[in-house]
């Protein structure tokens, strides 16, 4: 079974995709994950990252696996390279060139093959697995999402700079000419600005149950 979730930045989709996986053993995979991983490597060569061209080149030198749903590569967990300020201001403009998409979505497709899998991102329900057996979006006022992002990490951003990036990054993920984020047809729409995150990973797993027909 592929349960697929998007949403846009600080909504919850990592947190509730982990305790779906945790709860039904499913294999968890994070589609920003290959985004940053290619960022970060790009720049970690000295290499630009606007050059996108040249992003994907570096992509396809380079294996991704994912361990536990952390990302590796040659073995190595780069987990906590992945959030850094370079790769943070660079990621969204790199994930919007189509080429690299494919490449990505490629990728997201093989490791999934045949396996019960929780897959999260930007446009999982709509072009990477529009045939998912659960389809859902989580949506959120960019202020809940800021809130909670500034929270994560209070020793970082202000939160009036956090929620101006919240709003940079949604107008990149909605406008981007390939793999925009949108709500699916037939997705499971729920706004979690004002549930809690057992409250939200309640309603995916009862539309879980509900397929599975427990
Ligand atoms: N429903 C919720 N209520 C309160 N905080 C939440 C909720 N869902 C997620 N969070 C918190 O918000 C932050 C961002 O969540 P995350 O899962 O990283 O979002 P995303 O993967 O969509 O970018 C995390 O600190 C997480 O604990
Ligand atoms: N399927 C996906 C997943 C992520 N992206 C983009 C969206 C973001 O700008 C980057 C990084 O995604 P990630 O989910 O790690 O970002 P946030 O943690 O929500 O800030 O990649 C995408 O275009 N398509």
């Amino acid at each position: 079974m592929v349960v697929a979730i998007d949403g846009p930045a600080g909504v919850g989709k990592s947190t509730i995709a982990k305790m779906i996986a945790q709860e039904c053993n499913f294999y968890y995979l994070n589609s920003g994950s290959f985004y940053r991983a290619y960022t970060y490597l790009h720049v970690q060569e000295g290499k630009d990252p606007m050059d996108f061209p040249s992003v994907l080149q570096t992509a396809k030198h380079y294996v991704l696996t994912v361990d536990e749903g952390h990302i590796c590569v040659d073995g190595k967990n780069i987990e906590d390279q992945l959030h850094t300020r370079d790769v943070d201001r660079y990621v969204a403009k790199v994930s919007a060139y189509p080429p690299l998409r494919e490449f990505v979505n490629e990728q997201l497709r093989r490791i999934s093959k045949d396996i019960d899998v929780v897959v999260e991102g930007r446009d999982i329900t709509t072009v990477v697995f529009p045939d998912a057996e659960l389809k859902c979006y989580f949506d959120a006022k960019p202020e809940v999402r800021a809130e909670r992002r500034y929270k994560q990490h209070p020793e970082g951003q202000d939160y009036e700079s956090v929620l101006r990036e919240i709003i940079e990054r949604d107008h990149i993920d909605r406008t981007k000419p390939v793999g925009a984020l949108q709500v699916a047809q037939g997705a499971l729409y729920i706004d979690t600005s004002y549930l809690t995150m057992g409250q939200v990973c309640e309603k995916v797993l009862s539309a879980i149950f509900t397929l599975k027909g427990e």
